[in-house]
């Protein structure tokens, strides 16, 4: 799904935070303007499952997944608003078993090794790695490729427009995540033009 959804979007995956249940629409739309199409609405606040389904209504080109998921209670709730993809900030048997009955993309979050190949066994070979500068950054995407080969990873955590070029280069990233593309204050502000020029840039 991710490689059939990355022919028409662009590789990033801004980290959203939804803070008024009025922000999500023109949040999204600034996103996409920008040709930022892979949305993760997080469940960090209260408004995150109304926004999915805000945005899955009034946004057609975006594909909207869900983030911040750490029960399979979570996952199910999303899903009914429409979610299109799940990502974890980590990974468990729950999860796992609820992401497979479900069938469609899961992003689980792996930062070691050990925790790679239990997601890659319970059958997930895209993969959220997650922090992914606290936890090692490009030289641990690199050590991954060698025994991991098969495995391909969303870096998230402490990238920004700096340094996502250098993780998107790698062979094993297919895309990057997180939360420069929204900033808070450019979002409080409904900067929206803000917003479609850092997408753009990205
Ligand atoms: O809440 C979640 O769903 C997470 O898993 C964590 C986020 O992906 C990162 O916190 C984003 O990291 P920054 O781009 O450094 O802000």
């Amino acid at each position: 799904m991710w490689d059939l959804w990355l022919e028409r979007a662009k590789p990033l995956v801004p980290v959203i935070v939804i803070n008024s249940p009025l922000e999500a629409v023109p949040l999204a739309q600034a996103l996409v303007d920008g040709g930022v199409r892979l949305l993760e609405v997080t469940l960090r606040t209260q408004h995150g499952l109304g926004a999915i389904e805000a945005i899955r209504q009034a946004v057609p080109e975006a594909i909207v997944g869900v983030g911040t998921v750490t029960s399979a209670q979570q996952m199910e709730s999303a899903l009914k608003k429409g979610a299109q993809f799940v990502v974890s900030p980590g990974s468990s048997d729950d999860l796992f078993a609820c992401a497979r009955e479900w069938g469609g993309p899961f992003l689980p979050g792996v930062a070691t090794a050990s925790e790679v190949m239990r997601a890659r066994e319970a059958g997930f070979r895209y993969q959220k790695f997650f922090p992914a500068t606290a936890a090692g950054g490009i030289p641990m995407l690199n050590a991954f490729s060698g025994p991991f080969s098969d495995v391909r990873f969303c870096p998230t955590g402490g990238i920004g427009q700096s340094n996502h070029h250098e993780f998107l280069a790698l062979k094993n990233v297919f895309a990057v995540g997180g939360s420069w593309l929204t900033p808070v204050d450019a979002v409080s502000a409904q900067n929206w033009q803000a917003i479609t020029s850092l997408a753009i840039a990205g």
